[in-house]
């Protein structure tokens, strides 16, 4: 908790005054989505902002944090979001927290996409944490069979009983590939089968990544 923490709020020392900036999901974009809203608060920070889920949007609110419609957005000047694995490339696994559609299209809006992890996500390799899968319902047990064949075993992500919706009304398979030597390859592979709409790969998108440990220190991992 504490290493995602110091990560998020070293992150929100780079938000400056008039800024656009994209807000992310999950446990560690919840500190910085917090720190945005108490310099907001306490500096009169003026900045607006756009969310990647329902659930950080509410929050930003919340806390009284300026936010901007999409149909107002050409370009995003920062995105702060987690991730799930980080390679030494800056490659990335996200959707643990199911919104990597949001996530991916804030990113992609964005002129940096600064990313925020404790050292648990740091890896060598991406593919122990399974790949989620966006899916659209229309035939998903046939898409599933897709994925599988690509050698993964795709799990349909479960709220309870019932199948987990994101905020776009599809679902999520998490496919374990155990490794995935080709990250970039693989990203391509999963998005040209017909029904899966994205996939949690982010090739080529974070420019600096902040990570946090226990101890209180602070590394970034930046485009060598
Ligand atoms: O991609 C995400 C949500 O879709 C999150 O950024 C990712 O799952 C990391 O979450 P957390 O910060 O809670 O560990």
């Amino acid at each position: 908790m504490e290493s995602k923490r110091i990560a998020a709020e070293q992150a929100v020392e780079l938000v400056k005054e008039g800024m656009k900036v994209g807000l992310g999901t999950g446990s560690t974009a919840y500190w910085a989505i917090q720190a945005i809203g108490r310099r907001v608060k306490e500096e009169g920070l003026n900045i607006q902002a756009v969310a990647t889920s329902v659930q950080s949007e509410q929050l930003a609110k919340e806390l009284g944090i300026p936010m901007m419609s999409f149909a107002d957005v050409d370009v995003l000047d920062l995105t702060i979001d987690g991730a799930d694995e980080v390679d030494s490339g800056l490659h990335l696994i996200k959707g643990g927290g199911g919104a990597l559609l949001r996530e991916k299209i804030v990113a992609a809006a964005s002129k940096q996409l600064i990313i925020i992890v404790d050292e648990s996500k740091v890896v060598n390799q991406l593919g122990k944490f399974p790949l989620p899968v966006e899916i659209v319902p229309f035939a998903f047990e046939l898409t599933v069979k897709k994925l599988r064949n690509l050698g993964c075993e795709p799990k349909l992500r479960k709220n309870g009983e019932e199948l987990f919706v994101t905020d776009n009304g599809n679902y999520i398979a998490d496919c374990e590939f155990a490794a995935i030597a080709d990250p970039a390859a693989l990203h391509d592979e999963l998005n040209g089968i017909p029904g899966v709409v994205d996939n949690g790969l982010f090739i080529h998108m974070a420019n600096l990544v902040i990570v946090g440990s226990a101890d209180g220190s602070i590394r970034s991992i930046s485009k060598e």
